[in-house]
């Protein structure tokens, strides 16, 4: 109905122009065409598509001209070559000798051919034709034979180097390498000599490679050998299946449709009768002739835009043209030229760190003193047979820092008897950190570490420069150091997903971070991931500063972005946690899981960036001294490291949260059931080894960088890497030289906590057993009014009052339905604390 009433609306619209038209049937405005509405319609039939159509046909017959006429210097230069030789075009055009020249194209082609394969580049001169060709190809028949801007960069680094190539071998026929190879040739030669000249033309072959394709020599090398491929196809080794691609760039897309529409609005143009009846707008309707208003069932009603009729009877219908649709192969040429989206392009110089900014710590090589071994072995066999423990056999392996030996117990010894000698055995060795795996997990022995005399340090060099480290396809590779059989210890951290980083002071933990970021810088390019890094000690990360605008996120309006005021760490959380929120939303519509299926979709240029998708850098937040957070911001920060820790890792997000003491009221069942990986340096007591690892072992490590990891499963032990703090300083100091982004990467705003959560809850208006009621809930360790009524015998109300005023405080949790809301102070003190910091008593 509705689109009825449209038609016929358009159809009055119509009938009224009509009247408005003069009696010979022209439109009112036609009768007297003033200046303007001529030069308009000039301007309109010269518009920019249709000199881009002339140029096109000039430019083939042109490029044909300049092919022809150069082949044909092949068989007539040596005739020609005297008449062009010195003289310009014009004089040579119009000089007064009769005779005709030989070139098939008489004097303009001998004097082109004479420019292009004489003076220019000799053969390789072809390539210039081919790409005027290409150019006009396009022009005239908006069809794109090849990618334009990628020929035109193969074909004149070809021509280029196929100058000098020719020029370099065959000197005495001027027209294979023109005078600019010769010319290049004459220069290299005497500047480099003839041997010189050779290995730079081959090195710049390999340089024009390597622009153009990204040459992998090796992986060409096996595809030939494979299948044949086209060759640009063969050049493109990043695009992924074109076949497999539904969405293209809109704005490329829009931008192709419109330039097909005007295209054949000219075309149409040119088709029309009567120009003069045509202005800019009708020239983009199809004009149907029919016999009569029998068109009508035949047109959507919304089509129909105007009729222009000049007969009565006739009718006469405009409809607009739907919009053009490419094909296949145009869709897919558009998309190579396009290629996919490289989110490093920004900086795409940006160099990775040299290895040379690491130094050596030794030779890499485990030193083995034979005699130390035997010395151990026999105070092991003997301290075990005081103890009537005989022993099947015994093998040692040389670890950096650390032996093992392992032990195969003669039948019927009873395992935890050889566990409970740890102290006898250290005491006969007289060593600290003798450590007892009791049995080793899936080997069937005993094994026994006992640190080695002179224990060899293990530089960052060797780990970075390992092919186990430069050979990983980790999201987030880290080389941690070497194991006990000298293995070098890689992991993804983003499989972690969250580390937990504990060891007391001096033991080697700031060195393990900085490993841990090294390890970071040395694969990945800015664009890819991005530090947040707190650190109260304000001394430790320092040196990062220097890198904010390639790898640091921040705040807005901050001017630091190395955190170290606890409390823009409690901001920072928040606001990870609302990136955290987006890109889940983000996720959400991109109909996908993770941050990796989310990026491979918008490098595949599947995600538009107008509806606010962008490529997602990994984001490392990096806590040094949580200890110390934890005791001046509390539950604060806890709280939001707990809700990142538990839902951050499939967006990219990654904690590292380091502390010297490894107590429970820091590390609290909270935070530790969130980070399953844990890497412990030496600690003071078992109780702290347990709080960390869940297991002893932590306190019998040696230090200096001695390590224990779990990342879930087994312990693992390890001697972290070293890198001195100077290292540290120059690989920051050479990317920070780098061209860098203008800034760091904003996080999202967030509402600080003093205008945050409790800001609505006016001091006044606090219960006056508000702090009671907070300390029974601590020491209750539950959050109920019911307990507060008891407790305090107060009414439901006013306990009710009480716990949303604790919940507003971050005290208690939110609402949780049948169960009880978790209370996020795991003891008093920590709560007293907090409530003098809040003025309230
Ligand atoms: N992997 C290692 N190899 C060799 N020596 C190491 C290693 N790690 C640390 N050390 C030595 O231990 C010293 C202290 O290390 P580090 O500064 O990392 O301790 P820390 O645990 O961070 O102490 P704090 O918590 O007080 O800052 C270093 O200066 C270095 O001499």
């Amino acid at each position: 109905m509705a689109l009825e009433n449209e038609y016929r609306q358009k159809s009055e619209q119509t009938a009224e122009e009509k009247t408005k038209k003069d009696p010979k049937g022209k439109p009112a405005k036609e009768r007297k065409p003033s200046n303007n509405a001529l030069l308009d319609r000039l301007s309109n039939r010269f518009d920019k598509k249709r000199v881009k159509t002339i140029l096109g046909i000039a430019m083939i017959l042109f490029s044909f001209f300049t092919f022809l006429s150069c082949f044909s210097y092949f068989f007539t230069w040596t005739s020609d070559q005297d008449r062009v030789l010195d003289v310009s075009l014009f004089g040579f055009l119009f000089d007064s000798n009769p005779e005709p020249v030989e070139n098939w194209l008489g004097k303009f082609g001998a004097w082109m051919a004479h420019l292009f394969m004489y003076r220019w580049f000799g053969v390789s001169s072809f390539a210039i034709s081919f790409i005027i060709f290409l150019i006009g190809f396009k022009w005239t028949l908006n069809i794109l034979l090849l990618p334009i801007r990628r020929s035109i960069a193969v074909a004149v680094l070809f021509m280029v180097w196929s100058s000098i190539f020719l020029g370099y071998f065959v000197e005495h026929i001027d027209y294979l390498g023109g005078t600019f190879g010769f010319a290049i040739n004459q220069w290299l030669k005497l500047t480099i000599g003839s041997f010189g000249s050779f290995v730079a033309i081959v090195a710049l072959l390999w340089i024009v490679l390597v622009v153009l394709f990204n040459a992998d020599i090796m992986s060409w090398w096996n595809r030939a050998k494979g299948a044949k491929e086209s060759f640009f196809e063969d050049d493109q080794p990043l695009h992924t299946n074109m076949t497999d691609i539904h969405v293209v760039n809109t704005i490329r897309e829009d931008q192709i449709r419109a330039e097909q529409e005007a295209a054949e609005v000219n075309f149409d143009e040119e088709e029309e009768e009567d120009e003069s009846y045509g202005d800019g707008e009708e020239e983009s309707f199809i004009v149907i002739q029919s016999g009569a208003e029998k068109t009508e069932p035949e047109l959507e009603p919304e089509e129909l835009i105007e009729e222009d009729d000049e007969e009565e009877g006739d009718f006469k219908v405009s409809i607009a043209k739907t919009d053009a649709m490419l094909s296949d192969d145009e869709f897919n040429s558009i998309r190579q030229e396009y290629g996919d989206y490289d989110p490093t392009l920004e900086l795409s110089g940006y160099l990775l760190p040299p290895i040379d900014l690491l130094k050596d710590y030794g030779n890499g090589q485990v030193s083995i003193n034979k005699q130390e071994l035997e010395d151990n072995k026999n105070k092991i066999v003997e301290t075990l047979s005081h103890y009537k423990i005989d022993i099947a056999k015994i093998k040692a392996t040389v670890g950096p820092t650390v032996t093992l030996y392992e032990i195969v117990p003669a039948p019927g010894v009873r395992i935890s008897k050889i566990k409970n000698l740890e102290d006898d055995i250290a005491l006969s060795l007289s060593a600290l950190g003798i450590r007892i795996i009791a049995p080793i997990p899936g080997k069937g022995t005993i094994g026994i570490e006992v640190p080695n005399s002179k224990p060899d340090m293990v530089s960052m060099k060797s780990l970075i420069a390992s092919e186990r480290f430069q050979n990983s396809d980790f999201e987030l590779p880290i080389v941690m150091g070497k194991t006990i059989t000298n293995e070098t210890y890689t992991f993804d951290l983003t499989k972690a997903p969250h580390l937990l980083v504990a060891g007391a002071t001096g033991q080697g933990k700031s060195v393990g971070l900085n490993a841990i970021l090294v390890s970071i810088l040395y694969k990945k390019h800015p664009a890819q991931v991005k530090f947040v890094l707190v650190d109260p000690k304000k001394v430790e990360l320092t040196l990062y500063n220097r890198i904010e605008r390639h790898f640091l996120a921040k705040l807005p309006g901050e001017e630091d972005a190395i955190i170290t005021d606890t409390s823009k760490v409690v901001n920072t959380l928040n606001s990870l946690c609302i990136e955290m929120d987006n890109r889940y939303e983000l996720l959400k519509e991109a109909q996908v899981r993770t941050i990796k299926e989310y990026n491979a979709k918008f490098i595949a240029r599947k995600l538009n960036p107008e509806k606010g998708h962008r490529y997602l850098p990994y984001i490392v937040v990096l806590i040094d001294e949580f200890a110390d957070l934890i005791m001046t911001a509390g539950k604060e920060v806890e709280h939001p490291i707990a809700r990142l820790a538990q839902l951050a890792r499939a967006i990219g997000i990654h904690l590292i949260v380091a502390t010297q003491r490894p107590s429970v009221n820091v590390i609290t069942g909270m935070i530790k059931a969130n980070f399953p990986a844990r890497i412990a340096f030496r600690v003071l007591s078992k109780i702290d080894s347990r709080t960390i690892l869940d297991s002893s072992g932590a306190d019998q490590l040696i230090g200096r960088g001695d390590m224990l990891i779990s990342l879930g499963q087994d312990l693992i032990r390890v001697q972290c890497g070293f890198a001195d703090t100077p290292e540290v300083e120059d690989i920051c100091k050479f990317i920070g030289e780098q061209r860098a982004y203008p800034e760091a990467l904003i996080l999202p705003e967030y509402v600080g906590a003093d205008g945050g959560e409790d800001r609505d809850i006016d001091l006044d208006e606090i219960d006056s057993m508000f702090a009671d009621a907070a300390r029974i809930v601590v020491i209750n360790n539950q959050g109920s009014a019911s307990l507060l009524q008891r407790k305090l015998k107060l009414g439901y109300n006013r306990a009710g009052r009480i716990v949303d005023q604790l919940e507003g405080y971050g005290i208690i949790g939110p609402f949780q339905g049948s169960k009880a809301r978790e209370v996020l102070f795991s003891d008093i003190e920590s709560l007293e604390e907090f409530l003098r910091a809040k003025g309230i008593n």
